[in-house]
This record gives C-alpha cells, sequence and structure tokens, in this order.
C-alpha cells in the first residue's frame, strides 16, 4: 500500500465516442471520492477536451495515452504536449507495451517524450513491463531495470522533483488472453523497479500496476507493500464498475 496517494485510474484504449465519454464522465461528478486516492482517466484524444470539461471541479485526473516529443512541425498524425494541455489533460501515459509492440515505440523515444512532458508541466506515466519471454528467460527484473533507467535519466535537472508516475504492466498479464500477475509476484516486480528508480532519480517514484486488473483482485494489489495504485483497462470502462475498485480501494485505505 501507498504511503502518500493511492493512484487509481483507466486508460480507455481506442474506446468510446464523445457522446460515451461524456456519459462515463458525468457518473464522476458526484462521487465523493477519497482523500486517499488520486482518481483518473485518460481517454482517447478526441475525448479529452469533453471530458476534461465535464470533471471541472472534479478530483479526476485527466490525461493523454501519447504525444510526440517534438514541440511542433512536421508530424502528420501526431499530438504535441501542447495540444494536450490545451485540451484541459494535465498527465500523458508513455510506452503502453500496444504502443511499444504496434507503433515502434522504444525506450529511446519514451525517454524523449518524458522530458518534453515535463517541460510542458505534464505528469508523464510511464508504462514499462517485461514479455513473457523475458519472463520465461529469467529476465524481468533485467529489462525493467533498462526501461526504469531509460525512461528515468531523461528528467530535466529542473523537473527531478516533479511528480512522476511508472506504471508496472507485465506485457503478458494486459487485455484479452491476459493472465492477472499474482500479487505476490507483482509486489517482487515493484520491490526491484523501486530500488531502480531511487537509484535513478534519488527519490521514491510511485509505481502503479496494470494487467487484468478487476473488482475481485484489486485489493490485492494495493495490499502489496510497493504497489502505489492501479491503472485499469476493461474493468473500469463502465463507469460503475471503475467505481466498484475505487469504493473497494478507499476501504482498503480505510
Ligand atoms: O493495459 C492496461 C492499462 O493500460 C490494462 O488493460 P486490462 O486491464 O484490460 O488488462
Amino acid at each position: 500500500m501507498a504511503n502518500g496517494s493511492l493512484w487509481i485510474g483507466t486508460s480507455w484504449k481506442m474506446n468510446k465516442t464523445r457522446d460515451e465519454a461524456r456519459q462515463w464522465a458525468s457518473a464522476m461528478t458526484t462521487v465523493a471520492f477519497s482523500e486517499r486516492l488520486q482518481p483518473f482517466v485518460i481517454p482517447p484524444f478526441t475525448s479529452i477536451a469533453p471530458v476534461a470539461e465535464a470533471l471541472a471541479g472534479s478530483r479526476l485526473l485527466v490525461g493523454a495515452q501519447n504525444m510526440h516529443w517534438a514541440e511542433a512541425g512536421a508530424w502528420t498524425g501526431e499530438i504535441s504536449a501542447a495540444m494536450i494541455r490545451d485540451c484541459g489533460a494535465t498527465m500523458v501515459e508513455l510506452g503502453h507495451s500496444e504502443r511499444r509492440a504496434n507503433f515502434g515505440e522504444t525506450d529511446e523515444t519514451v525517454a524523449l517524450k518524458v522530458a518534453t512532458a515535463l517541460r510542458h508541466g505534464l505528469t508523464p506515466l510511464i508504462c514499462i513491463g517485461e514479455t513473457a519471454a523475458e519472463k520465461a528467460d529469467g529476465r524481468a527484473d533485467e529489462v525493467l531495470d533498462h526501461q526504469v533507467r531509460m525512461a528515468l535519466s531523461s528528467v530535466p535537472a529542473d523537473y527531478r522533483q516533479s511528480t512522476v508516475l511508472l506504471a508496472y504492466e507485465p506485457v503478458w498479464s494486459i487485455g484479452e488472453g491476459g493472465t492477472p500477475a499474482t500479487a505476490a509476484y507483482a509486489g517482487e516486480r515493484h520491490a526491484a523497479i523501486a530500488r531502480v528508480a531511487q537509484e535513478t532519480l534519488g527519490r521514491p517514484v510511485p509505481c502503479l500496476y496494470g494487467g487484468s486488473v478487476n473488482a475481485g483482485n484489486c485489493r490485492d494489489y494495493v495490499d502489496q507493500p510497493g504497489i502505489d495504485g492501479l491503472f485499469i483497462g476493461r474493468s473500469a470502462w463502465q463507469a460503475d464498475g471503475y467505481l466498484k475498485i475505487v469504493g473497494l480501494c478507499a476501504d482498503a485505505c480505510a
């Protein structure tokens, strides 16, 4: 369990029209979130502005699922940090395994994006995780070590105290056909990640767990000492699913 805030958030991935997004957001506006929780939602680009508008005044933070590292220019199809800020987001997810596997995201591009995000006042949520093959080879901690060092060593000197978040999402645990990590396995990896993060940035960096989180297993994760929150996909795409997990995590903190 986290000493500070317990971050509980969802990425919708490539789901929801603006109407559907507004409906989800409007179900949040009357919720009294526990002070111990920091809720957040990461819609697709097209829904960031309507969701941010609907959630103005609520405790939910809004993020983007990706961004480019450049300030502006000839990068057809890309979105800049300034554009994301302009739509009302204050967080940005970087390096999700689906982007690494399908869109050529690398530790190098994630590092560039982390620096740009911080300079624009966006909180980076940096996703890391080993594949099934890397796990089978006994290389999980080695892979995580490299991913964490690459991402955090790019934090500009003036931003070393800014909020930076990690999300440990083992690739084999994510999405349809994914197997949730056991809480004990996740807890061991979180302990290893925390050591590398402390070494690289000189201070603790909160790390969330993601990968097939649901109402049945969320408490097991947040009861682990090094798990500072949850990053949820499918189980939080419906407002009531998200709020159920939020309620269970609030109980765990009480
Ligand atoms: O990728 C995830 C969050 O970024 C997790 O997705 P699922 O919870 O659907 O496995």
